[in-house]
């Protein structure tokens, strides 16, 4: 039977990329994506305010809420420190065994342990399975309907500390209005907008980053 796209894009890396090698894994994924067959990656335009992101955070503990095939998943996890930790939920059971080999491809599988579950089933075990008490760092890229009340579920399981950064992917195409209206009008949340495009196309989209305050 035909192959799936996430199988394609793993052929991709393995033909194209270097073991070892995170940035080669990223410009392979890109140059497919934008050549041959759209796929729903962060990207590398609005991967490169990500990168940003993560190098002046320097986050010690990442949630990432969405896999897909682990393209942001390396992306962020090439930056961080050595001892820091990237915990990544993907739902999708052929989505995660691709993000799994991407993973091992590039060696990054001390830093990163992904998770196949649903996002809610997961956030209230964070603590006593991994013993983290908070995270530093949460980027969500997992599904529109999931960003608001995931973020109410880390907030009510004591996940989200003073200072603590969520970065959203996709806040206008295919958009989530709920999540924006919450965390622009929250008090506990000063939050800013990084305008960009949908990955490998011309449609606009962008990033939502917001520092938590409590309160
Ligand atoms: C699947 C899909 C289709 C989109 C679109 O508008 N398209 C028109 C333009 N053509 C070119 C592509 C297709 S946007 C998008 C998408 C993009 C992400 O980054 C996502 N991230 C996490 N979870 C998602 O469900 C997710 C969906
Ligand atoms: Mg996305």
């Amino acid at each position: 039977t035909r192959s799936t796209r996430p199988q394609r894009l793993l052929k991709v890396v393995q033909k194209h990329a270097t073991r070892g090698d995170p940035q080669s894994v990223i410009s392979a994924i890109d140059h497919f994506c934008r050549r041959s067959e759209w796929a729903m990656n962060i990207g590398d335009e609005k991967g490169s305010i990500l990168d940003s992101v993560v190098s002046e955070l320097n986050p010690e503990k990442v949630l990432e809420l969405g896999t897909y095939c682990g393209y942001s998943t390396v992306r962020i996890a090439r930056l961080l420190p050595p001892g820091a930790r990237l915990i990544t939920l993907e739902f999708n059971a052929d989505y995660a065994a691709i993000a799994r080999q991407v993973i091992a491809w590039v060696g990054l599988e001390d830093k990163v342990q992904l998770v196949e579950s649903a996002s809610e089933d997961w956030i209230p075990r964070m603590t006593e399975h991994f013993g983290i008490e908070t995270f530093d760092f949460v980027f969500l890229d997992h599904w529109k309907d999931r960003y608001l009340p995931d973020t109410k579920l880390m907030e009510g399981c004591g996940l989200l500390r003073k200072g603590t950064v969520l970065l959203a992917d996709n806040v206008i195409c295919p958009g989530v209005p709920d999540y924006l209206e919450y965390v622009r009008n929250s008090l506990s949340y000063k939050s800013c907008y990084f305008k960009s495009h949908l990955e490998y196309s011309k449609a606009e989209d962008g990033l939502e980053k917001k520092s938590v305050f409590l309160g």
